[in-house]
């Protein structure tokens, strides 16, 4: 492992309790992965596939059955929860539900001083008008809540706030998936400029592989909690080895590729 590298995860197991049963499900399975700085992937399945849990499981934020897992140089075995906060602005999770992650009470403006407030010396790099800008946000945004901002804007006033922590890694979980689909391509090549000037690495989470193809320069197919084919994004769509791949890409639309099953 260099020290270039962003994330790594050895043979992760996460088994899930069901609460009626009270029965273990396996929702990963044996995963591995190694993420390098400036790496963007793409995680891609089904609904169930065990994406979300993957991503949760290797930030620290999600339960881990066993397996190894080193963020930004650290084993997350060895970190008191203490130097996990420590370690936590610079690892930001941009999640589906844009007016979800966003505190309803607060103004944009007061959101962006409470991570200021936390993270002085880190934040200091852009005032909030040019971090909306960048963004591409008015200033008039500062003193809107949450409910005045549409799903668009409300998922780029996140990204902004995880731009703010000059993360080292992005986890974006489905970010434009509940956004209309006039409006997730400017989100999505929002995130792509973002990561240009940041530098940020990417694991990106998406049931859409057109979505990935734009974003991410590896892809991870996950079945059932393991990873049944990655490589390259391009060598991975445009000549894919599984059946299940094959099946994702005949999913979508104008797709070349039939499914043989
Ligand atoms: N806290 C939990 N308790 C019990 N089962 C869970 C829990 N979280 C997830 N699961 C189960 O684990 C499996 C994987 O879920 P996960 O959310 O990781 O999949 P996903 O690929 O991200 O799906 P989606 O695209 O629908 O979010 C699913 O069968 C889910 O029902």
């Amino acid at each position: 492992m260099s020290e270039a590298t962003v994330l790594a995860i050895r043979d992760l197991v996460v088994e899930h309790r069901r609460e009626k049963s009270r029965e273990t499900f396996r929702a990963v399975g044996g995963v591995s992965l190694e993420m390098a700085a400036g790496d963007t992937v793409g995680v891609v399945g089904e609904s169930g596939s065990g994406k979300t849990t993957l991503a949760m499981a290797a930030t620290g934020l999600g339960p881990r059955t066993s397996g190894k897992i080193d963020l930004l140089g650290h084993d997350l075995d060895r970190l008191s929860r203490r130097e996990l906060r420590r370690l936590r602005p610079e690892v930001q999770v941009v999640f589906q539900d844009p007016h979800g992650s966003l505190d309803p009470r607060q103004s944009v403006r007061s959101g962006f001083s409470e991570l200021r407030r936390l993270q002085p010396e880190r934040t200091a790099w852009v005032d909030d008008t040019e971090l909306l800008a960048q963004v591409r946000l008015g200033p008039e945004v500062l003193s809107r809540y949450p409910h005045q901002l549409s799903g668009g804007q409300a998922q780029r006033v996140c990204i902004a706030r995880a731009l703010l922590m000059r993360p080292r890694l992005i986890v974006a979980d489905e970010p434009t998936s509940g956004l209309d689909v006039s409006v997730q391509a400017d989100v999505l090549d929002l995130l792509n400029e973002s990561l240009a000037s940041s530098g940020a690495s990417l694991l990106f989470i998406s049931h859409d592989l057109a979505v990935v193809r734009n974003v991410c320069d590896r892809v991870v197919v996950m079945l059932h909690g393991e990873v049944v084919e990655a490589g390259p994004t391009y060598q991975v769509l445009d000549d894919p080895q599984h059946d299940y791949t094959r099946k994702l890409l005949a999913a979508m639309p104008g797709s070349r590729w039939r499914a043989s099953r």
